[in-house]
């Protein structure tokens, strides 16, 4: 049996305070092996954005389990919850989320940085020019367009080889034709880097091209299929 990077049994995620609480996930049950890539479906509220943080270890669930990598995320706190990201998981948000104040570079190397690692910088420019901006890594944010900005964005979740990379509408704030060539990046990069991929999208265009598709509604998992 391939080894799964993913394995969630019965989550559940309770949010705010009587009489405002919600049940946001009410029991997933979650198995993704090594090196698929993932499109998370279902309409707005529905959990999504929820499920990606207890998977990325943003949010700890209020029951279940979370196994990410090989690592129990249900038996750590924040702080070792925090450790436990570097280098396993790679983010990338609809809106960038770059630091305006540093360079493309300085951005990308941010993560390796954390981390203690002495090659930050030649690794950073390395990933800045797989992802096409060798010729930006002095550039801010500001200097940037919104695709070379997302584009930044996939560098510094990649820059740290994780073994799983997150996508919460990655094509969301882009034009079309940008948003495509984003999403080509997106799978190019997956693959090369050999990550799992989970991705939260309304763009039916970029769900078609994962494999396998988990529909969410009311925080359980009501569709889970693989690409024909
Ligand atoms: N801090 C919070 N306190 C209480 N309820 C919350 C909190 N955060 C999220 N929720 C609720 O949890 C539910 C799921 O939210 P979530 O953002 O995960 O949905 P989503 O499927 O990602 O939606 P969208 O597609 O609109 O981004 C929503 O009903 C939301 O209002």
């Amino acid at each position: 049996m391939p080894s799964a990077v993913i394995d969630a049994r019965n989550v559940q995620l309770t949010l705010g305070r009587a009489p405002a609480r919600v049940e946001v996930l009410r029991g997933i049950d979650l198995s993704v092996g090594d090196g698929d890539s993932v499109a998370l479906l279902g309409p707005s509220g529905s959990g999504k954005s929820s499920l990606m943080a207890v998977l990325a270890g943003l949010e700890r669930a209020s029951a279940g389990e979370v196994s990410v990598a090989g690592l129990d995320f249900s038996a750590l706190d924040e702080d070792a919850l925090a450790v436990a990201r570097r280098g396993r998981i790679g983010i990338v948000l609809q809106a960038f989320h770059l630091l305006p104040t540093m360079t493309a570079l300085e951005n990308v190397a941010v993560p390796l940085e954390l981390a203690g690692e002495a090659d930050a910088f030649s690794r950073a420019a390395a990933e800045l020019a797989a992802v096409g901006l060798a010729a930006r890594t002095g550039h801010y944010p500001a200097q940037l367009s919104g695709g070379e900005q997302q584009r930044v964005a996939i560098a510094r979740a990649l820059v740290g080889r994780p073994a799983l990379l997150f996508a919460d509408e990655p094509t969301g704030n882009l034009d079309t034709a940008t948003g495509s060539q984003i999403m080509d990046l997106l799978f190019e990069r997956q693959r090369a880097s050999g990550a799992t991929m989970v991705v939260i999208t309304h763009d039916p265009a970029l769900a078609r091209r994962c494999a396998r598709v988990v529909e969410l509604a009311d925080g359980r998992i009501v569709a889970d299929r693989r690409a024909a």
